[in-house]
């Protein structure tokens, strides 16, 4: 994949937040890196539709998603690309199978309904263990299990694009270390491109082959992660 972000965008009025982001990058797994408020989820945000640059241009794989010259700006359920929340945002109220069901274009969502999910969601269910649970209510999941809805979720869209915001920080120490090879054997398993927000150098060194540092709104530096021999 290709990404190129050049952005820039005032949050929170006059004397809010200056966004700026600007970079390029032509890996299949990259990491957003840097300290709380630094403009991680920001980035992400407009990455993703949620938030509209006030000027600047986002390209994925040669698709333009954002264009404020040229008037572009693609509505964020035709972006093509999934965004796991860093609390995963499952919906309380709905079970599993609702949950995924949720994420799914053409209309399959019905609270009521019991329909079985199509194949593009089945394939993630089984791929996660989620067969046992689909009934239950994320109230009832652990951690790692409300993680893996989450995936499902996100996965069952087609998405070309995963876009993950601390995704293992919902977790405690022992599952994270176990949630994070999970999603590294995902990466290697389906080739679908991933940005990964993350504090956690481990988490870096595990899921990125390039990684950008942000702080004050602004990309200040780019590298490979170092891996442990
Ligand atoms: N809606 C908003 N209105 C005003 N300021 C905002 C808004 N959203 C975020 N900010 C500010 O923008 C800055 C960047 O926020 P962002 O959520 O991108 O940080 P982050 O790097 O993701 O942090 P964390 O690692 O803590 O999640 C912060 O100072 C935040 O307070």
């Amino acid at each position: 994949m290709s990404l190129s972000v050049d952005i820039e965008c005032r949050v929170g009025g006059s004397d809010g937040f200056l966004l700026r982001p600007r970079w390029h990058t032509d890996a299949r797994r990259v990491a957003l890196f840097g300290p709380s408020g630094s403009g991680k989820s920001l980035t992400m945000q407009a990455i993703a539709g949620l938030l509209r640059p006030d000027r600047g241009r986002i390209e994925v794989s040669g698709r333009v998603l954002f264009d404020a010259e040229a008037g572009v700006d693609v509505p964020p359920r035709e972006r093509r690309l999934a965004y796991l929340f860093q609390d995963y945002a499952l919906f309380p109220h709905l079970t599993v199978r609702q949950n995924i069901g949720f994420g799914l274009r053409r209309g399959w969502f019905n609270p009521h309904g019991r329909r079985a999910l199509p194949e593009q969601a089945r394939r993630w269910v089984r791929a996660f263990g989620l067969d046992a649970l689909m009934d239950r209510y994320p109230v009832q999941l652990s951690g790692g299990q409300r993680q893996r809805v989450a995936l499902a979720r996100a996965l069952s869209t087609g998405p070309g694009l995963l876009l993950l915001d601390e995704p293992l920080s919902a977790l405690d120490a022992g599952l994270r270390a176990r949630m994070r090879e999970e999603l590294a054997q995902l990466q290697r398993d389906i080739d679908i491109p991933t940005v990964l927000i993350t504090h956690d150098q481990a988490d870096v060194q595990a899921l990125a082959d390039e990684v950008f540092h942000i702080a004050h709104g602004e990309i200040r530096g780019q590298a490979e992660p170092v891996r442990r021999a």
